[in-house]
């Protein structure tokens, strides 16, 4: 058991602002042209997301950030997302990465997570937050129907396990992604999630160990609050009630049940048409600042995990990674490339924060 998974990574530390959001903000900024909006959108310049290493040209940039964090002094918290599995968001259109299975896409996967331990030992002295491949193990819990998933499932969890026994140095805090109160919080979905969980964490070897799971990440739940009428029946029909559901089932599977949920876009509820709704929601809000009171000792951190103004997906339907979702009634259209800019959508957000920029 290393040292950083007994504590919080976020305990009397500062939480670095990933620069190339800031210029994002920046740039969204200057072609406002509503000033008092535009005002409020500076402000989004002071709120630390996370970085998506999406593609594996952005593992050097994970350095230079953790240099520049070194460099800052104090303790500093540089927050990142590990998001590259072969043939990743199998269910899903929109965000299929570089990397397949086919064709030598777990070799590249491990090359990969090499290349991030390799920029983390640099910097001892800095701590880094992973979340580990969103909707990756949540896939494997509720679409083995699926194809694509199915084919995909054992080597997920072989480079899940993976992933965690290369990220054990005392700097790295690991929360593995557990889809949401929406997904792997419905009854029958909460336990084989805990125990897959659980599986893949022992298969990264004895005393490989995590800090817990994140949750909501780029999805539009609130943390706590009146239930969505399009999460009924579910009884965990919130965050905290699934974290409140899934922690004791972790324990039960000797899984460390620590959280961190993303707030980033859920300052509004009762925005989709259907709970499965994903891609670029209309009438979204940026939601709760990230914190630390989070009134739950579960909770290690509210975060922001997907960067507000950045696509879920295309609704170009003639794109080859074009996902029906973001050509619903509910999904903001026209929409760019899952991780490029939408500046409407941007703006929306701002427009919609709750609590409000001011
Ligand atoms: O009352 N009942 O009787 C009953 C019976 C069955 C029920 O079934 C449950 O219904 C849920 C709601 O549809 C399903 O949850 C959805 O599953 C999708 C994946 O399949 C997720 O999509 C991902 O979302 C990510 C961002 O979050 C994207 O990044 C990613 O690209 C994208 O793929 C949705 O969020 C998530 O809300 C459950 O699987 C399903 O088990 C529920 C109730
Ligand atoms: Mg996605």
């Amino acid at each position: 058991i290393d040292a950083a998974s007994s504590r919080s990574p976020y305990d009397g530390a500062s939480v670095f602002l990933i620069p190339s959001y800031v210029s994002e903000v920046q740039a969204a900024v200057a072609n406002m042209t509503d000033s008092t909006l535009a005002a409020q959108a500076a402000l989004v310049e002071q709120v630390p997301i996370f970085f998506w290493m999406d593609v594996s040209t952005k593992v050097p940039t994970l350095g230079e950030y953790l240099a520049a964090a070194d460099a800052a002094g104090g303790t500093q918290v540089v927050q990142s997302v590990i998001y590259d599995l072969p043939d990743r968001d199998c269910a899903a259109e929109a965000s299929a990465g570089e990397f397949s299975i086919a064709d030598g896409g777990a070799a590249l996967y491990e090359a990969y997570i090499d290349s991030i331990v390799a920029q983390v030992e640099q910097y001892p002295n800095v701590r880094v937050v992973f979340i580990v491949e969103p909707d990756g193990l949540a896939n494997l819990v509720t679409n083995l129907s699926v194809p694509k998933c199915a084919n995909a499932a054992s080597t997920y969890k072989e480079l899940v396990s993976y992933a965690i026994a290369q990220l054990q140095q005392d700097n790295v805090w690991l929360y593995l992604d557990a889809g949401h109160s929406g997904w792997l919080g419905w009854p029958a979905n909460i336990t084989p999630a805990a125990q897959l969980f659980a599986s893949v964490l022992q298969g990264a070897g004895s005393g490989a160990t995590v800090r817990g799971l994140a949750t909501d990440v780029s999805n539009y739940n609130l943390l706590r609050g009146a239930e969505d009428p399009v999460q009924a029946p579910n009884p965990n029909y919130d965050e905290e009630l699934y974290i409140n559901a899934l922690a004791p089932l972790l324990q039960q599977n000797n899984f460390p049940s620590q959280f961190i949920v993303d707030q980033s876009r859920s300052g509004v509820s009762g925005i989709r048409t259907a709970e499965g709704d994903w891609c670029n929601v209309l009438g979204a809000g940026l939601g709760m600042r990230p914190t630390t009171d989070t009134g739950n000792t579960l909770i290690d951190s509210i975060v922001w995990v997907k960067p507000p103004g950045e696509s879920d997906g295309t609704s170009n339907s003639s794109s080859p990674r074009y996902d029906t979702h973001c050509g619903q009634s509910d999904a903001a259209q026209p929409a760019p490339e899952a991780g490029t800019w939408f500046q409407s959508y941007f703006e929306a957000l701002v427009q919609n924060a709750n609590p409000a920029f001011s």
